[in-house]
C-alpha cells in the first residue's frame, strides 16, 4: 500500500466523518473524529514512508544519550564481545545521536571496509580531537579526499620501498643499540625498548639521533595518548559550545586537557621539522624523509611547494611509529617469560639457520618460519590497537538485510578477532606452530593477525611493513643472544610476570621483573664487537 492509497483512506474517513457528524451528538462526533484521526495516523505511519530496513541490533538505548554510558565501559573491546553473543558480530549503537557500528568479525570487516571501501574510508569529525585539541592535521583524522590521498602518497614513497631511504639499515643499527643497552643494563630492558622504535622513526623522518629522555620521543608518546583518549569526550559533539568553557569552570577537565593537547600537537607538528629544516639549510641534515622532500620541493626562489601537506604526512609517521611497536616488543618479552619451551625452540631454529658467529639479518626471514610464527603470535596477543580507529561512512549502505546509515562511525574490534576461538583454537595460548606451513591445518582457521591488527581498506596502516620488519629483527636478535627467564623472589620462588595491559587507545605493557643474561660469552662479544 503506497502513500497515495493512504491519502485516499484519510479522505474517505474525513468524508464519512462529515456525512455522519450532523446526526450524532457533538460528543459522539468528537470521539468519532478522534478515532478516525488515530486510525489515519497509524495507517499513515505504517504505509506512507517507504519501508526502511532496520539498523543492525545492539544494546537498548536511553532517550537522548542513547548508549553513551555503555560506550564508556572499560575495556570496550571485551564488552563488545559480550554484546556480540547477544546481537551477533555487527553491533549498532548510538551516542547522543551519533551512529556507531562495532564489527567483531574479520569477514564482516573485509566485506564492508575492504570490498566497499569507496564508502567506508572517511573519518568522523570530532570536536575534541579535530578542533579543541587540534589534531586535524594528522593523516589519521583527515576525511577521505584529495589532501588524504596526498598524505598517503608522501608516506608510501618511503614505507612502500627502500629506495628512497633504506629504513632496514636504520632498524638493524638501532636493534644492535638495543642489544648493547640490554647487555649493559638488563634490568631496565623496558626503558631501552621504549626508546627503540622512536630512535628508528625519528632518524627515518627527521635525521634525528635520539638521546636519553629525548624530547621528541616524549612528546610523541604524549600525543598518542591525548589523541587516542579524545573519543571519551563525545558529548562535545552534541553540545559544541561547551568547548569554549574556560579552564576555571568547575567540574570539567576537558578545557585543560584540550589546552595541554594543543600544545603537544603544535610541538609535534613543527618542532622536529623546523630543527631538521635548519640543519638542511646549514647543509648538515642526514639523508631522511625531510631532506628528500625539502630537496625536491624547493622552488628557485627558495619557497616550498606543498610544505604544509608533506610536513603533516611525515609528522604522522613520526607519531605512528613511536608508541605502537613498543607494545609488540614488550609482549614478546612477556611471552618468552611465560613460554620457556617456545624460547628454546626459536633459539634452536636460529642456531641451525644463522649459527652463532653472526647476528640475524633481514635476509634470514624466510629461513626462520618458527621465529616468524613467534612474531605472528606476538601481534595477535598484543592486539596493540584493540579497537581500530573509526572509519566513517559517506553514503547509506545495505548489508545482509541491515541499513548502515551515512555518517556512521565504523569501529573494527581487532581484539575480538585475535581472541576468536573459531579462528584460533585455545586463543589465549601462545603457539607459534599455528603458523608453520606444514602444521595441521585445523590449528588455524582464521586470518593472519597481520591482516587485521593494522586495519582495513584504504585507511589500513601505511607503517605495516616497517613495523613487521622491526618486530622480526628485534625478536630474532634477542633470541639469538639472550636468555629471558623469570627472576627469583626473596622467598625463593619465581616472580610472576606483569600481564596487565593499559586500557587506553594503545594497549601498553610495562616491564616485568626478570633475568636477562647473554646466552654465552660468545653471544656477548658478538654484541659488543658488532659495528653499530
Ligand atoms: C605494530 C605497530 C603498528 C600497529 C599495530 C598499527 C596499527 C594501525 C591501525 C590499526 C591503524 C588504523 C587503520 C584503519 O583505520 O583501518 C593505523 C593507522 C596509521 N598508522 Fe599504524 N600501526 C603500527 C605502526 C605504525 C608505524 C610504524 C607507522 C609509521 C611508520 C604507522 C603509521 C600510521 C599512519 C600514518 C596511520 C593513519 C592511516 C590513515 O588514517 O589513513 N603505524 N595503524
Amino acid at each position: 500500500m503506497g502513500a497515495r492509497q493512504v491519502c485516499y483512506i484519510c479522505r474517505a474517513l474525513r468524508q464519512m466523518t462529515a456525512r455522519y457528524a450532523p446526526t450524532y451528538s457533538p460528543r459522539a462526533s468528537t470521539g468519532f473524529v478522534a478515532v478516525s484521526l488515530l486510525v489515519a495516523g497509524i495507517l499513515r505511519r505504517r504505509f506512507a514512508q517507504p519501508k526502511q530496513l532496520p539498523c543492525p541490533p545492539g544494546p537498548k538505548r536511553l532517550p537522548l544519550i542513547g548508549n553513551f554510558l555503555q560506550l564508556l565501559s572499560k575495556p570496550l573491546y571485551k564488552v563488545s564481545v559480550e554484546w556480540g553473543k547477544e546481537y551477533g558480530d555487527l553491533i549498532y549503537l548510538e551516542s547522543f545521536g551519533q551512529k556507531i557500528l562495532i564489527i567483531n568479525s574479520y569477514e564482516h570487516a573485509r566485506n564492508l571496509l575492504d570490498r566497499r571501501s569507496s564508502i567506508y574510508s572517511s573519518r568522523p569529525h570530532t570536536i575534541m580531537a579535530n578542533d579543541a585539541e587540534d589534531w586535524a592535521w594528522l593523516t589519521t583524522f583527515i576525511p577521505y579526499g584529495d589532501i588524504f590521498k596526498r598524505h598517503r602518497s608522501y608516506q608510501q614513497r618511503f614505507l612502500g620501498s627502500y629506495h628512497a631511504v633504506d629504513y632496514r639499515e636504520i632498524q638493524l643499527r638501532e636493534t644492535l643499540g638495543l642489544l648493547k643497552a640490554i647487555l649493559r643494563d638488563p634490568e631496565e630492558y623496558g626503558t631501552h625498548v621504549e626508546s627503540l622504535p622512536g630512535s628508528v622513526i625519528l632518524m627515518n623522518v627527521y635525521g634525528h639521533k635520539v638521546e636519553k629522555n629525548d624530547r621528541y620521543v616524549q612528546i610523541a608518546k604524549l600525543g598518542a595518548n591525548y589523541s587516542g583518549d579524545a573519543e571519551g569526550y563525545m558529548f562535545l559533539d552534541v553540545f559544541p559550545w561547551l568547548q569554549y568553557l574556560p579552564e576555571w569552570f568547575p567540574w570539567v577537565d576537558f578545557p585543560r586537557v584540550a589546552r595541554e593537547a594543543r600544545e603537544i600537537s603544535y610541538a609535534m607538528r613543527y618542532e622536529p621539522y623546523r630543527d631538521a629544516k635548519k640543519k638542511f639549510e646549514r647543509g648538515d641534515l642526514k639523508e631522511c624523509m625531510t631532506s628528500v622532500y625539502l630537496g625536491e620541493n624547493t622552488r628557485e626562489d627558495g619557497s616550498l611547494v606543498d610544505e604544509d601537506v608533506f610536513l603533516a604526512a611525515i609528522g604522522t609517521l613520526y607519531m605512528g611509529g613511536v608508541e605502537t611497536s613498543v607494545s609488540g616488543i614488550m609482549t614478546f618479552f612477556l611471552q618468552m617469560l611465560q613460554n620457556p619451551e617456545v624460547q628454546r625452540a626459536a633459539q634452536k631454529e636460529i642456531d641451525e639457520v644463522v649459527g652463532t658467529d653472526r647476528l640475524p639479518t633481514f635476509d634470514d626471514i624466510d629461513a626462520l618460519p618458527y621465529v616468524h610464527g613467534v612474531c605472528f603470535e606476538v601481534f595477535r596477543l598484543a592486539a596493540i590497537i584493540p579497537l581500530i580507529v573509526p572509519h566513517y561512512t559517506t553514503e547509506e549502505d545495505v548489508y545482509q538485510g541491515y541499513r548502515i546509515p551515512a555518517g556512521t562511525s565504523v569501529i573494527t574490534n581487532a581484539w575480538a578477532m585475535a581472541n576468536n576461538p573459531d579462528y584460533f583454537p585455545e586463543p589465549l595460548k601462545f603457539r607459534p606452530e599455528r603458523w608453520l606451513p606444514q602444521s595441521d591445518a585445523k590449528i588455524v582457521q582464521g586470518p593472519r593477525p597481520n591482516d587485521f591488527i593494522f586495519g582495513f581498506g584504504r585507511r589500513a596502516c601505511p607503517g605495516q611493513e616497517w613495523a613487521e620488519r622491526l618486530i622480526f629483527i628485534v625478536t630474532a636478535s634477542i633470541l639469538a643472544t639472550f636468555n629471558i627467564e623469570r627472576a627469583i623472589g626473596e622467598d625463593g620462588s619465581p616472580i610472576a610476570p606483569n600481564e596487565e595491559y593499559s586500557l587506553g587507545f594503545i594497549r601498553q605493557l610495562r616491564q616485568s621483573k626478570c633475568k636477562i643474561t647473554p646466552r654465552s660469552p660468545k653471544a656477548a662479544s658478538l654484541i659488543e664487537n658488532s659495528f653499530q
